[in-house]
């Protein structure tokens, strides 16, 4: 499977093994930094290498062509850049330093848009809003080149003027002059010189100074219980490129082996995590050969925790009631299998089901592709049938920016009602599933409280059957700090370097 899985997306395109370039070579002018999006310009900055091949129209280097058709595609199609950048890159034939380079472009202007519009705005003098959008996305390009990157200043500019020409002739001189304007301070200053002080808004200077909307600083801030601090570090972490993690299947693959295979590590905390070694993960054997498949650590702490729940009585019959793409049900499945136990998988979309379908293949797993919320409306989803079941509800997705570069800037508060509403259904629907005394794990990618807490007190409180709350801390592995006063568990990626994954685990009474 390509593109994202279980909510990870690859940030790697196909095709490459990621690695510290050699400094001065490369397609891309300097190549690009391991983490290229560190605030401030520290190290020695490498010579422009100035390789780019014309591309018949001009003479703009092919990454950073590539990086300005994903930007572009994203802001005007609506795409997703993990979806389109590989196809970019292999139309464009670029492997390499030079795929990496566009990568980095690609995905540090997404994720740093907010910070880089506000700064384009002030060194125009006019709303960036207003500046044409082949024009603005080439000059974001090069704002981020010129103030998270180590390509040097005369390199960002002519490059990004060489782009302009080919993308918007006629706005040359001004391009020349906005990034001039932008090069004459660096991201540090230009910080100090926009946002609100954080004394007396914080909210609105943590957003400026790290690139997220207000409204996801302030959901942030309310679930780190108001410490700005901590909320400052989780900002940060989002602007990281993050790391692959795969899940060892149970019985499929031992995790230490695997880390040998991968040339990875096996993880911090789940059983099953291997840190990946970098390269395209869909090239790996252990991938094709239904040993492992990507996941993002905290998805396979959440889906174990679930496993390991105590239960009285039958525990053959368990459900994931929110299936697609099929990670969890893919590490369920395989603990399914090794305990006896059938996983009914479903998924309400059939394109979702299908993929279920493929990364369940083998496992003890029947997906149906039906509306979780049909639960006792149909014979297959009979109330109180099951011992075991899983909502991993659909969400923001606030918990996994950092996989999603261009998700922060899409997502809007008004998308909250609809998406509870339909989480307090299925959560609903999965605690009729269970039987009395059956278990109901809620997962959520995000930690908004208005998805976790709210939705869980709502869900419980309206559920129609009685429902005790499982405290979920000794769920997970022993030892594993930051789990904070129970019953629900809330993972951050600043603590535990995993998605901010939230779980309550609920006993039907
Ligand atoms: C957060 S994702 C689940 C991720 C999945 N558990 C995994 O680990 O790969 C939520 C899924 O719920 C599905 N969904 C949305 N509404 C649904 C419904 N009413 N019934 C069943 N599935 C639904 C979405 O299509 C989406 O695939």
């Amino acid at each position: 499977m390509t593109g994202p899985v279980d909510g990870q997306d690859v940030d790697r395109p196909g095709g490459f093994r990621a690695g510290r370039p050699a400094a001065g070579r490369g397609g891309s002018g300097a190549g690009p930094e391991r983490r290229p999006e560190r605030r401030g310009r520290g190290g020695p900055r490498p010579a422009a290498g100035g390789r780019g091949r014309p591309t018949g129209r001009s003479a703009v280097d092919l990454p950073r062509h590539a990086a300005y058709q994903a930007v572009a595609a994203v802001h005007r199609d609506d795409a997703y850049a993990n979806l389109v950048l590989p196809a970019i890159l292999r139309d464009a034939g670029l492997v390499g330093r030079d795929a990496a380079f566009a990568t980095e472009l690609t995905y540090g202007t997404l994720r740093r848009l907010g910070t880089l519009d506000a700064i384009l705005t002030d060194a125009a003098g006019r709303d960036v809003a207003r500046i044409d959008p082949p024009v603005r996305d080439a000059l974001r390009l090069g704002a981020y080149q010129l103030l998270h990157t180590r390509v040097p200043a005369h390199a960002a500019v002519s490059a990004t003027v060489d782009l302009v020409r080919s993308v918007g002739p006629g706005a040359t001189g001004f391009a020349n002059a906005v990034l001039r304007e932008v090069a004459s301070r660096d991201v540090d200053a230009w910080v100090a010189r926009l946002a609100p002080p954080l004394e007396t808004d914080p909210i609105g200077h943590l957003a400026l100074a790290y690139s997220h909307p207000q409204w996801i600083v302030r959901a942030f801030a309310e679930a780190l219980g108001g410490d700005l601090g901590e909320t400052t570090r989780l900002l940060i972490e989002d602007n990281e490129r993050p790391p692959v993690h795969l899940c060892a299947r149970p019985g499929r693959a031992d995790p230490v082996a695997l880390a040998d295979e991968v040339g990875g590590a096996p993880g911090a905390f789940s059983p099953y995590a291997v840190y990946s070694g970098g390269g395209a993960p869909g090239d790996l054997p252990a991938l094709t050969e239904g040993r492992a498949h990507v996941q993002d650590e905290g998805s396979q702490l959440v889906a174990d925790a679930l496993t390991v729940a105590p239960l009285d009585g039958p525990d053959g019959r368990w459900l994931d009631l929110c299936a697609g793409p099929g990670g969890k049900s893919g590490l369920l499945g395989a603990v399914a299998a090794q305990r006896g136990a059938r996983l009914t998988a479903v998924e309400v979309s059939e394109h979702r089901a299908r993929l279920v379908g493929q990364a369940t293949r083998d496992l003890p797993v029947t997906v149906l592709n039906t509306d979780g919320r049909t639960v006792g409306e149909t014979p297959k989803l009979a109330e109180g049938h099951f011992d075991r079941a899983l909502v991993d509800a659909p969400c923001t997705g606030l918990g996994s920016l950092r996989r999603r570069p261009e998700s922060r800037w899409r997502r809007q508060p008004s998308d909250l009602p609809a998406l509870t509403r339909l989480q307090r259904e299925l959560l609903s629907a999965g605690l009729r599933a269970v039987r009395p005394g059956g278990l109901v794990g809620y997962v959520t990618c995000s930690p908004h409280v208005v998805e976790t807490h709210v939705t869980v007190t709502e869900a419980a409180r309206r559920a129609g059957v009685p429902v005790d709350f499982v405290d979920a801390r000794p769920l997970l592995p022993k030892g594993m700090p930051g789990l904070g006063d129970g019953p629900t568990v809330q993972l951050w990626p600043h603590r535990h370097g995993t998605d901010a994954m939230f779980l309550a685990v609920l006993r039907r009474g």
